[in-house]
């Protein structure tokens, strides 16, 4: 590939679960790729130094400012002398520096502002921080222009890969009965809720079939992650609820299906490997040659599908209820949901009492239109506020 066709790429949240991959990505084809601003918490500054400098990266930031002068340290052994931003307005920057991808890594609802300022300068958006688009909900929809967002959650990247795959008349939305997102099960697949009263951070944390960051492991346990990514569904396929379903696949091989009018289903299939999602949003509209393992048809294996026990893992129901509402609704969920998973691993609250928290925040919240960035980041300071006290009274007796 000639070098003006190269493509600029801009990686938030560099040295997490889906950085490191998109890295590895990027790093296994330098004729496609090059790397304009990588940034991150603050963390591992060792890392992002040895990134910034293995990538050749313009432009880094770390949101908290106190890890600045260890990464500069880190910058000069290596030798680098990339521009160093700071603080949520300098990751805020990088998310608008010059390049063509922004690929949102970062985890949580801290990656709104990234979303949003990435989608105003123009740039293509490699989403994989749902909670941006799932919280943002029409704010981020109305500053997406179409195809500028390309889903990198592997459930979403099926539907689109399932979309794409049926041509131009089997993307037409009255083409579509409905979408069927995969489930993994999480850890606990199969347990009933009294099973599930001393489950522990480090059980939670035991994936059955993926790696990845701390946060969406205990979603996946959960199944909040199966309910944000119902409502993330929504948001990037423009279909209603009734028509969304779940189905537990313990394999976690075929990442989402579209059922089409004609009783035809379209499945996307492959081992459980985040590199092929973010590899084909990055190279959109291309598809990249090895960027992972496919399935071995010579040995023999199985894939299952059963029913979602709603009764022990109410957290999708939860979701299409608030996803239905819309407004401040999933951001209240969402954040209520961040605050108590941050008491679940410090041992505060017990794992059953995460969803049911979050299932009271929710009830009490009055929904109000998320027509701005202030009201969704008043809505989601509101629920971590009420969520904290109410694990703050449970703990108290
Ligand atoms: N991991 C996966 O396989 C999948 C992840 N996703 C989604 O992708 C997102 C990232 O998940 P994952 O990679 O697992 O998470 P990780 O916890 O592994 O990584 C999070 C990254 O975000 C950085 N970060 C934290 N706070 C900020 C901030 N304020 N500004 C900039 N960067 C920040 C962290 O840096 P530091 O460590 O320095 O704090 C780290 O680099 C989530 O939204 C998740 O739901 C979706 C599908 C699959
Ligand atoms: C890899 C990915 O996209 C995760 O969101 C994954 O789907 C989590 O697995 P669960 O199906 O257990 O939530
Ligand atoms: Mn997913």
């Amino acid at each position: 590939m000639h070098a003006d066709t190269l493509r600029s790429v801009v990686v938030l949240g560099s040295t997490g679960s889906i950085g490191t991959q998109a890295l590895d990505v990027i790093g296994a084809d330098p004729g496609r790729f090059r790397v304009a601003g990588l940034a991150v918490g603050g963390g591992n500054p060792g890392l992002l130094a040895e990134q910034a400098a293995s990538y050749g990266a313009e432009v880094v930031a770390v949101a908290d400012a106190t890890a600045v002068p260890a990464l500069k340290e880190a910058l000069a052994a290596r030798g680098a002398s990339p521009v160093v931003l700071a603080g949520p307005e300098g990751v805020a920057e990088v998310a608008a520096w010059p390049c063509d991808t922004v690929l949102n890594g970062i985890t949580g609802a801290l990656g709104l502002t990234s979303t949003l300022v990435a989608l105003e300068a123009g740039r293509t958006l490699a989403l994989a921080n749902k909670e941006s688009l799932i919280i943002g909900g029409p704010l981020v929809k109305r500053l997406a222009a179409p195809g500028q967002i390309l889903p990198v959650d592997s459930e979403h990247s099926a539907v689109q890969q399932c979309l794409w795959a049926a041509g131009p008349d089997g993307h037409r939305p009255e083409a579509v009965r409905r979408l069927v997102i995969t489930a993994s099960g999480g850890p606990f697949r199969g347990r009933e809720r009294a099973e599930l009263l001393d489950v522990t951070p480090e059980m939670a944390l035991a994936h059955p079939t993926w790696s990845m960051g701390p946060m969406i492991t205990i979603n996946s346990a959960t199944l909040v992650n199966k309910g944000l990514e119902v409502i993330e569904a929504h948001l990037l396929f423009d279909i209603g609820f009734d028509r969304i379903e779940v189905v537990v696949h313990p394999q976690s091989i075929i990442h989402s299906m579209v059922e089409y009018i004609d009783g035809s289903t379209i499945a996307q299939a492959s081992p459980p490997d985040m590199r092929l999602p973010i590899a084909l949003a990055l190279g959109h509209p291309g598809r990249i040659a090895g960027a992972a393992r496919a399935i071995d048809w010579t040995l023999a294996h199985t894939w299952t599908f059963e029913p979602l026990d709603d009764k022990a893992f109410p957290a999708v129901a939860l979701a299409r209820h608030v996803g239905t509402e819309g407004g401040t609704a999933p951001a209240v969920y969402n954040a209520a949901n961040e605050a108590c998973l941050e008491a679940f691993i410090g041992g505060g609250l017990p794992f059953l009492g995460i969803v049911d928290t979050v299932a009271k925040v929710v009830e009490e919240h009055r929904v109000t239109p998320a027509d701005s960035v202030e009201e969704v980041l008043a809505a989601d300071a509101w629920a971590r506020a009420r969520a904290t006290e109410l694990v703050r009274s449970v703990a108290a007796g």
